[in-house]
């Protein structure tokens, strides 16, 4: 695992847009695999710096978003639809179509997943996929003990993962209970992973996963079965490794 520690948050989401956009130079046509969550939001708002100030173009990019709330249609508020509209592709050049993301409305969730694990297939691999990472070590909604061999779900999201999150919804009992997401399995199928931590509620999971092994209890640690990880962490993120 190839690992940058950045000053701060503003740093740490300039070295990822920095990867980013050095994708996007080597193939027009690139696929990123995108999170949600408060972590990314700084990478998002420097890439649609470089669409405006270096013509960065996402004319030919395709995205797939790991995951989506069960419950919620397009248009909520804290649907991840919303999120990733509002916080990214309103503000580039990506025509809308060539955006993925599970729909966590679906008649049939089942089928909503298997189509979704199509879609991967034909659309990705990622070249790049973005991940943030839970306080109880999530990546996408695998919460612990899911399996590395998961493929896109639908999962029940842990206690602890719904309180982190009860800070975007009205109410606590307002953070819907399940969500789709895509699996470990898919997950690893990206061709290079960017993971990101930010702050010191990050620290004791990153130094579980610097110092841990592989085990379904801990879903990050799937990434050391993975050979293209490059983790950027700010200080605080970092600090129990120092
Ligand atoms: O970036 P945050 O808001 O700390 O969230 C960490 C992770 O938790 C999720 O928001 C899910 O709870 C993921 O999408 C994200 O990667």
């Amino acid at each position: 695992m190839n690992i940058i520690v950045a000053d701060h948050y503003e740093a740490l989401s300039k070295e990822a847009a920095k990867i980013i956009e050095e994708q996007l130079q080597t193939k027009l046509g690139s696929v990123l695999g995108l999170a949600t969550g408060s972590t990314p939001l700084g990478l998002y708002e420097e890439l649609i710096q470089g669409h405006r100030e270096r013509d960065v173009s996402y004319k030919h990019v395709h995205t797939l978003n790991l995951d989506e709330y069960v419950g919620l249609d397009k248009h909520h508020p804290q649907s991840y639809h919303v999120f990733m509209n509002k916080r990214l592709f309103n503000h580039i050049n990506i025509p809308l179509k060539q955006t993925h993301i599970p729909s966590g409305d679906a008649s049939s969730l089942l089928d909503e997943c298997k189509r979704y694990e199509l879609v991967i297939d034909e659309v990705g691999p990622p070249d790049i996929q973005v991940l943030g990472i839970g306080q109880n070590g999530h990546i996408g909604f695998n919460e612990p003990g899911s399996s590395f061999a998961g493929i896109t779900h639908i999962t029940e999201l842990a206690h602890s993962t719904r309180e982190a999150n009860a800070r975007f919804f009205s109410s606590p009992e307002d953070v819907p209970t399940h969500a789709i997401t895509m699996g470990i399995k898919s997950i690893l199928k990206s061709k290079h992973i960017l993971l990101l931590a930010s702050g010191a509620k990050k620290a004791a999971a990153i130094q579980r996963l610097l110092t841990g092994e592989a085990n379904e209890a801990f879903p990050a640690s799937a990434l050391y079965g993975h050979p293209n990880v490059t983790l950027i962490v700010d200080k605080e993120a970092y600090k129990e490794m120092e």
